[in-house]
């Protein structure tokens, strides 16, 4: 197309954009991530709203790889987004593109992909000791020493790197683009950046604007048709073919089971008083399931498989199920895709209980809040001992 990099003789006003890259701590998971995203994708979309031309920008989606939680091997994978999301419907809300695309337009010029301005972001040393926590940006000292690797590329190298002690909402950053004129912006360590309003009308429709990608959705409806008697009509879950025709309701049915996010690994060592054990689980499903007269649960987990036949057994009178990849889905769509599969099953649930701060259960309490569920049905999460849940918090969708 006809979009242009900067002193490029094709250049118009109208084609010509400048380029937003941000990058994630290598530990934070995928579901932080997508948080992240949402961030940043509402600080693109006001930019884009903006008179301004200097704020003109593309936001280039950084690829899948290397994620800690994800098997990988020592090549990186670069997923594209597009693998895990409808990409069309991101850019309903926001002016993004993959980084293939940001590499083909690019290279059409260079061959190496050299990145104006790094900018990487750190939190003010005196923050919690001066307890001064006003909005502010400051290049300072980097705190920690410079290792940039630029999402796995070897393509790619920088200019011009700076750390910056940040504090305050993505949106912020259009202070600092505003004092360059760089045409390529990288911002590192990106989640230091917050959200401007957490749970405001514009949270959500960048959050609404998270599709999944469709063959990940037909994946998980066949697995409700089949194993689960689920389907949007009798569910009453039909979205509208874009989300900005959504409207608000609540009078989402669910399929007749119960759905459980029991997260496992790191939880059950690093949160010994909040994880339960197998016995507990037991007994919390087994509780909603005679209240709620249901005898089928899907359980989503990252645990192993025996866990999941432990608890199999100790539920011997009900159906349980776990959604298992056949090795091509698994390939094509890695971890990623199956854990994605996983939250769907779990959003059209009559009943959801997830696990006490985890962001794989934050994601799926929202889309069933997008989907139009009584709250009740879904802001609950298993706690260590039965009858001592603690209720999470709950952030209801605003339109
Ligand atoms: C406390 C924090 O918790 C964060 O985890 P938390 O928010 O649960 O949420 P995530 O970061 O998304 O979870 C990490 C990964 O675990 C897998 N996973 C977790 N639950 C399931 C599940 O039910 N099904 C499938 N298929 N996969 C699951 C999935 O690959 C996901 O990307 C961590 O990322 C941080 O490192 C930190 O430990």
């Amino acid at each position: 197309d006809s979009v242009c990099y900067k002193n490029d003789n094709k250049c118009t006003k109208e084609n010509q954009f400048r380029y937003l890259l941000y990058d994630v701590n290598a530990p934070e998971g995928f579901n932080l991530r997508r948080d992240v995203y949402m961030r940043f994708a509402i600080l693109a979309h006001q930019m884009q709203k903006s008179d301004n031309p200097a704020l003109k920008f593309k936001m280039v989606l950084p690829p899948w790889s290397h994620l800690v939680h994800w098997s990988y091997s020592e090549y990186p994978e670069h997923i594209p987004w597009s693998l895990y999301f409808d990409l069309k419907s991101l850019q309903m809300f926001a002016p993004v593109i993959e980084m293939h695309e940001f590499f083909s337009r690019y290279q059409k010029k260079y061959s190496k992909v050299i990145i104006e301005k790094v900018y990487t972001l750190q939190h003010f040393e005196d923050m919690f000791e001066t307890g001064n926590f006003e909005d502010r940006l400051k290049i300072e000292e980097c705190q920690d020493t410079h290792k940039l690797n630029f999402f796995f590329y070897e393509n790619i190298t920088a200019k011009n790197v700076h750390c910056l002690s940040y504090h305050g909402p993505a949106t912020k950053l259009t202070e600092l683009f505003l004092n360059t004129s760089a045409g390529t912006i990288l911002i590192n360590h990106a989640e230091v950046a917050l959200h401007e309003f957490f749970g405001n009308n514009l949270y959500w429709q960048a959050r609404r604007s998270m599709r999944f990608n469709k063959e990940l959705k037909t994946i998980a409806d066949d697995f409700r048709r089949i194993f689960l008697k689920s389907n949007d009509e009798t569910d009453n879950t039909i979205l509208p073919e874009s989300w900005k025709h959504e409207k608000p309701k609540r009078n989402a049915i669910g399929g007749s089971y119960i759905a459980v996010h029991l997260r496992r690994r790191d939880f059950v060592r690093s949160r010994p008083n909040e994880t339960p054990n197998l016995d507990s689980v037991a007994q919390q499903i087994t509780k909603i399931l005679i209240k709620l007269n249901l005898n089928t649960v899907f359980i989503a987990t990252d645990g192993p498989k025996d866990e999941f036949d432990t608890l199999s057994k100790m539920l011997v009178h009900y159906k349980l199920f776990k959604y298992t990849p056949s090795s091509v889905i698994k390939q094509k769509y890695k971890e990623g895709g199956v854990a994605i599969i996983d939250q769907i099953i779990c959003s059209y649930a009559r009943y959801f209980i997830g696990t006490h701060d985890s962001t794989f259960t934050f994601r799926i309490q929202e889309e069933r809040e997008i989907l139009g569920f009584p709250s009740d049905s879904t802001f609950n999460t298993l706690c260590k001992v039965v009858g001592q849940c603690h209720k999470p918090s709950i952030w209801t969708i605003v339109y």
